[in-house]
């Protein structure tokens, strides 16, 4: 339980743990002049060539709203195969609110996921509380009326979260009141607690991400906060339900705020949108999950990887022949889009101004056409 604090509060960690799926790869991690750390080739690296294979998320939830139609094990989404909902189900109270596409997804999921039962409880726990939810509150009202984001500093931020801590420490403090993405990243985090425990307790099927791989991942905490303040109100009444809701066994986790905290502070800008693989163009969104491995490929709006879901893991594959000592790059934003709004999404979700070689090029050329105009 004791995160070294270095890890978690610094953006980047000073010195770092590879991921194990990294250490017989033909790239390596090294530090970019733009952003941090990226990966980049060691020697070429032919089209279609598998890079790495992220095998299941630390951390994943699917939206309440589609866990009847998504499986709990491979995500699979139902009205891809036709159908309006799946209907295998886990025996017993233990597997609440989970759904599978069929016996051998419920039977992995069960020995994966819900050892001891513990991930089928907690989303019941989760279910009962979110239901007994009285009126919305802010509980942090002199952070939001008086703060501006130029004064959200980490000792600030680190003062308003131990008074969290404090008030959920007394008896009698009631679980605050959560809306509907509030509650699904409740179940995020229980989902990476119930992974941490298990890592805690029980040996890890190997080539499984760990929780110190996690805690190297980018922290991008001060940054989500300054640029939303409301959001710590909602990050420390999420921390006030997990108080409230974590069974017994699971409670140390949460005894202070350093998990979750570390967790959300990844979550932005490091995770991976769960998405249908409809083949219409119109994809929806089912829930998000963290691939440790493959949140260290930064952006390129003219990409050399692509990424494919199959079943529960994550697969990145180069899109064309690479040169040794290039940089791998996935795409964050649709690059089908404009300069400006490809920028203007990436410096709203993801805080940073595009440093790649298309935006420069492209913004050099509007320079020059306004020059000329
Ligand atoms: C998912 S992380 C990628 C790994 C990250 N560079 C690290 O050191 O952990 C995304 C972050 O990388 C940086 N980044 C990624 N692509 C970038 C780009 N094209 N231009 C500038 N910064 C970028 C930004 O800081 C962004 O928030």
């Amino acid at each position: 339980m004791s995160d070294h604090h270095e890890n978690f509060s610094s953006p980047r960690p000073a010195t770092i743990t590879l991921p194990s799926s990294f250490m017989t790869s033909p790239f390596c991690l090294r530090t970019t002049p733009y952003g941090g750390r990226g990966l980049f080739s060691i020697e070429p690296i032919p089209k279609d060539t598998l890079l790495v294979t992220c095998n299941s998320p630390y951390a994943t939830v699917i939206f309440r709203k589609f866990r009847k139609e998504v499986c709990g094990h491979c995500f699979a989404y139902a009205f891809d195969a036709h159908r309006n909902a799946w209907n295998v189900k886990y025996d017993g109270q233990a597997g609440n609110g989970v759904w599978f596409c069929g016996v051998d997804c419920r039977d992995v999921w069960a020995a994966e996921q819900n050892v001891e039962g513990l991930q089928g409880l907690m989303n019941a726990a989760v279910d009962k509380l979110a239901k007994s939810m009285k009126e919305p509150k802010v509980i942090l009202p002199y952070f939001l009326e008086t703060m501006r984001p130029e004064d959200i500093t980490l000792e600030v931020h680190d003062l308003a979260w131990k008074r969290i801590e404090d008030m959920y420490s007394r008896p009698g403090c009631l679980a605050p009141y959560l809306d509907e993405l509030e509650v699904d990243n409740v179940r995020f985090i229980v989902s990476a607690i119930v992974r941490r425990y298990f890592e805690d307790t029980v040996p890890v099927k190997k080539g499984s991400s760990s929780w110190s791989a996690l805690l190297q991942l980018q922290n991008n905490e001060i940054q989500h906060i300054r640029s939303r303040p409301y959001m710590l109100d909602s990050h420390t009444r999420i921390y006030g339900f997990l108080r409230k809701v974590m069974l017994p066994i699971l409670q140390p986790y949460v005894k202070t705020s350093e998990m979750v905290r570390a967790i959300l502070a990844r979550d932005q800008g490091n995770v991976f949108g769960l998405w249908d693989m409809s083949t219409t163009g119109d994809s929806e969104m089912l829930g998000w999950s963290m691939y440790v491995s493959g949140s260290y490929f930064n952006h390129d709006c003219a990409p050399n990887v692509r990424k494919e879901r199959d079943k529960q893991a994550l697969c990145f594959y180069t899109t064309r022949d690479v040169e040794a000592g290039e940089e791998l790059c996935i795409n964050y934003v649709d690059v089908k889009d404009e300069v400006a709004q490809r920028r203007a999404e990436l410096s709203a979700n993801w805080y940073f101004d595009c440093a790649c070689k298309r935006c420069h090029e492209e913004l050099a050329r509007a320079g020059k056409a306004v020059a000329c105009g």
